[in-house]
């Protein structure tokens, strides 16, 4: 219902996606140093403290994606922010009764489904504030991008800014479509970045000498005075985020219904719980199939004996996925992204993000776990880092770098 409500698969989203895509994928300007500064200045210590980096790292996402997607700053979004956050948290806290009903939901005919989102409902109608005011504040600044660009004015490097410039050839989103987008952009580039980060540095903080390394390969190339550095020749950086990337697959199970007939063929056999072995399984148009994302990038028959481990090394070391392994989608070999049609719009600018923010921080701060704070991983189908009393959070003892 959640899903249906942010018209996520369901919805009608035949809207210019592949601008989205293209303009996602070249955006770069705005995704910069100030984001990470934020954070720098959050923490503002200089002996050791515990900090919980979870709030720093979403408010540092959140900038980004609003400034770079939007063109606009947090504070224009208003109430949005606490509203995204909120439904943020439905979509993670899903009690078993929720689950069930979801899925048997997805066998409904649209129609139905479509009233059952009427119901008035405390999380629905939290929901359905949320997408009104995102389409709100979506319309305005599409309004306000199309008639600068009118007046002539060059447009802004924003994402909005450069899909809805009127003097492009070939224009095909309409402000509607780009309004009507507003909340997925929120909802789908915030919080999945900002968890990422956080389970990568709660990591780091278990693995001090690959921090090290990682720190001294963020020196060495500073040291070449260029403001943006060389992100993709830096390999532990890359490494490290490829394997945070595998374990920590934020949307950790998704589902898909099957768009004709036919059969999957299935990496090893299996034994039915009839005893029959399967080598394939039939699937018929309009199942509902589920794709456990963060099991395959456990499977110890992809990724090796070791596949459970934080080990960023087996990136340089070659041994990232099994040699032979399908390819599957589009970065590393993970699926941490999805594949094929429904594939995330935002990943190269994930990856850009991450590897930004990630070279202010540990360039300028170590990070250790704090004393019996132990974080676990919580969520059904959106996992994030919460602290032993449950609540969503990464608490770290920072320390400068002197
Ligand atoms: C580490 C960060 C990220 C992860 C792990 C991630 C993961 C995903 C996944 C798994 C999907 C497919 C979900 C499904 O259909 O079940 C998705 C879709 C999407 N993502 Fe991301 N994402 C990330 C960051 C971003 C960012 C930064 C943006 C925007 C700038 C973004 C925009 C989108 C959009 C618009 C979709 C919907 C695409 C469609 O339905 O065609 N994502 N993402």
């Amino acid at each position: 219902m959640l899903q249906l409500l942010l018209s996520y698969r369901y919805g009608d989203y035949e809207f210019g996606w592949q601008k989205l895509y293209g303009a996602l994928y070249r955006v770069k300007g705005c995704i910069s140093q100030p984001h990470s500064l934020q954070i720098i200045k959050a923490i503002d210590t200089d002996t050791t403290e515990t900090v919980d980096m979870s709030p720093l790292l979403s408010a540092a996402t959140l900038s980004a994606i609003t400034e770079a997607v939007l063109g606009c700053k947090t504070q224009d979004l208003g109430e949005l922010v606490e509203i995204t956050t909120r439904v943020l948290r439905l979509a993670v806290d899903l009690d078993r009764k929720t689950i069930l009903f979801s899925s048997l939901g997805t066998h409904l005919p649209r129609w139905v489904w479509k009233l059952l989102t009427l119901i008035p409902n405390a999380a629905l109608d939290e929901v359905r504030k949320g997408r009104n005011l995102s389409a709100h504040i979506g319309h305005r600044l599409a309004q306000e991008k199309v008639s600068a660009a009118r007046q002539g004015i060059e447009p802004n490097d924003d994402v909005f800014s450069q899909i809805l410039d009127p003097n492009q050839p070939h224009k095909t989103v309409s402000e509607e479509d780009v309004a009507s987008q507003t909340s997925l952009i929120l909802i789908a580039g915030q919080e999945t970045s900002a968890n990422t980060l956080a389970f990568g540095l709660l990591e780091l903080a278990q693995n001090p000498e690959f921090q090290d390394s990682l720190r001294r390969e963020i020196h060495s190339t500073r040291g070449h005075g260029s403001r943006d550095l060389p992100y993709n020749d830096m390999p532990l950086l890359n490494a490290f985020i490829k394997e945070t990337l595998r374990l920590y697959p934020i949307t950790a199970l998704t589902e898909r219904m099957v768009g004709e007939d036919t059969v999957l063929p299935l990496m090893e056999s299996i034994t039915t719980s009839t005893g029959e072995r399967l080598s394939e399984v039939p699937l018929q148009k309009g199942q509902i199939i589920y794709m456990g994302i963060a099991s395959y990038q456990r499977l110890e028959a992809i990724w090796g004996a070791d596949a459970g481990e934080f080990k960023p090394t087996r990136w340089i070391e070659g041994t990232g996925s099994r040699q032979g392994a399908a390819a599957i989608g589009p970065y590393a070999n993970l699926l941490t992204f999805f594949g094929g049609e429904r594939t995330c719009l935002g990943w190269r600018f994930a990856i850009l993000e991450m590897q930004v923010i990630i070279c202010e921080l540990v360039g300028k701060f170590s990070f250790a776990p704090p004393e019996g704070d132990v974080a676990r991983v919580h969520g059904t189908t959106i996992i994030q880092p919460v602290i032993p009393d449950g609540k969503k959070g990464a608490h770290l003892c920072v320390t400068p770098i002197v």
